[in-house]
């Protein structure tokens, strides 16, 4: 087959609206309904809105004592009628010249507007003197001020963790719906590729492309299956695909998709009507998408190098994850240079960068690795804190220049 060299040279917008018109979002049937704790990095399907108000009942947020504020000018004693815990259900009544002993968290009673610290008092035999003014209110935490009963807690779209898993525990969910994963197979090609851990002969390379995708897919919520890696044959990648084409709703191919004349990827697909494109991306120029088989599958192929298709996932792949998901791209924001880099004419370069503070509270970015976004090299996106991206009319960028920076989860 002779090398071919024309394909389309598109932005970085008008490929990922390509590949993000490959997939619809989730509907109301890919729903999942998962205990909290199992949640964790899940999308959700529906808004958490409060079981109750939170918190359900008015309480004290200190140690000391319930008090109606109005009967008080300090120094004044007051006798200790009752006590109430955390977790007590009493509500003790009191009267002019009493007061309750109450805990952090315990239910105000209904007799009491304020709460004195146990530090702004003095125990006596006869009861306990208040030593500081007393305001109506004081340290009493109302039902309802955080949220009400009712009111959205977390909206669907959001990914789930910590922060948000805890708040709808606290609005009193014991489960949430949340958008099932996309199940995405992974296929890396190339004759070249040994197994992570084998031993490598001449011109051999450790595949470590799958464990990248893998990876990132768990990570932004996909179920991954992923395949041996496959020799540069068109009948061993024809054959994947169809494996994968029943089960998966997505697969990502990595490698095949330059010139090449043993650039098996882009030859299978071509067959089944893919288009292969050169983005204005540096490195994650060569890039392809299909739909493989009766179902039309969904396959986008990345280009081989690592940091190319590691960068080549972040951009175009993660956005259809989330549109899977029915949640927003995560926004870029602006840093500043803190080294000097050069950056191809004519195309965004991503650059793997670290990031730094100065004294001022800005955001500053330097290289992560001294060959930049050399798309070869594996080890400057582990080291890395964000991607920075040079638009593609920049060629040098100086010190104290503004460019866009994503972190990297
Ligand atoms: N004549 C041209 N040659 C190339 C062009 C071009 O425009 N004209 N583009 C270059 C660019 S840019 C890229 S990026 C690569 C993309 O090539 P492929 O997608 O066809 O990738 P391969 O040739 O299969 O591999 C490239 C490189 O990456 C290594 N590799 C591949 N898969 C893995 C893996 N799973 N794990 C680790 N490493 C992998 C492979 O051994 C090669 O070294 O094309 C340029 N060429
Ligand atoms: O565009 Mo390539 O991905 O630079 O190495």
């Amino acid at each position: 087959m002779a090398l071919t060299n024309t394909r389309a040279l598109l932005t970085v917008e008008e490929y990922l609206a390509e590949v993000l018109a490959l997939i619809e979002p989730f509907g109301a049937a890919d729903v999942d309904e998962l205990p909290l704790r199992e949640a964790a990095g899940r999308t959700l399907a529906a808004p958490v809105v409060a079981r109750g108000d939170v918190p359900a009942f008015a309480n004290s947020a200190m140690d000391g004592f319930a008090v109606r504020s109005a009967d008080l000018a300090p120094p004044t004693v007051l006798r200790i009628d009752a006590e109430v815990l955390a977790g007590s259900s009493a509500d003790p009544a009191f009267g002019p010249g009493a007061c309750v002993r109450i805990m952090t968290g315990a239910p105000l009673p209904t007799a009491a507007d304020a709460v004195v610290p146990v530090e702004q008092t003095t125990l006596l035999p006869q009861g306990v003197r208040i030593d500081a003014p007393v305001a109506a209110g004081q340290h009493v935490r109302a039902a309802g001020e955080d949220v009400r009963q009712g009111a959205m807690v977390l909206d669907a779209g959001v990914r789930l963790g910590a922060r948000t898993l805890s708040a709808a525990a606290g609005a009193g969910h014991a489960t949430v719906r949340v958008v099932r994963r996309p199940r995405v197979g992974v296929i890396a090609t190339g004759d070249e590729l040994v197994p992570p851990g084998g031993d490598l002969g001449r011109g051999q390379i450790f595949e470590s492309n799958a464990t990248f995708l893998a990876a990132a897919l768990t990570r932004d919520g996909g179920e991954a299956t992923v395949l041996p890696a496959v020799r540069d044959t068109d009948a061993a990648l024809a054959g994947a695909l169809d494996g994968l084409a029943a089960t998966c709703d997505l697969v990502v191919v990595s490698g095949g998709v330059s010139v090449g004349d043993a650039d098996v990827t882009r030859i299978v697909l071509e067959r089944a009507g893919a288009r292969f494109r050169h983005v204005r991306l540096q490195p994650g120029k060569p890039q392809g998408w299909a739909r493989w088989g009766g179902r039309g599958l969904p396959v986008i192929a990345l280009p081989g190098n690592p940091l190319s298709a590691a960068v080549s996932y972040e951009t175009f792949v993660a956005p259809v994850l989330d549109r899977f998901h029915r949640r927003p791209t995560p926004a870029w924001t602006p840093a500043v240079a803190a080294a000097a880099w050069s950056s191809p004419a004519g195309r965004r370069q991503l650059v793997p960068v670290l990031l730094d503070v100065d004294a001022s509270g800005r955001q500053l970015v330097r290289p992560a690795h001294r060959h930049g976004s050399a798309s070869h090299m594996i080890t400057s996106l582990a080291a890395a804190d964000a991607l920075a991206a040079v638009a593609e009319d920049v060629t040098a960028v100086a010190v104290g220049d503004l460019v866009a920076i994503r972190r990297l989860p």
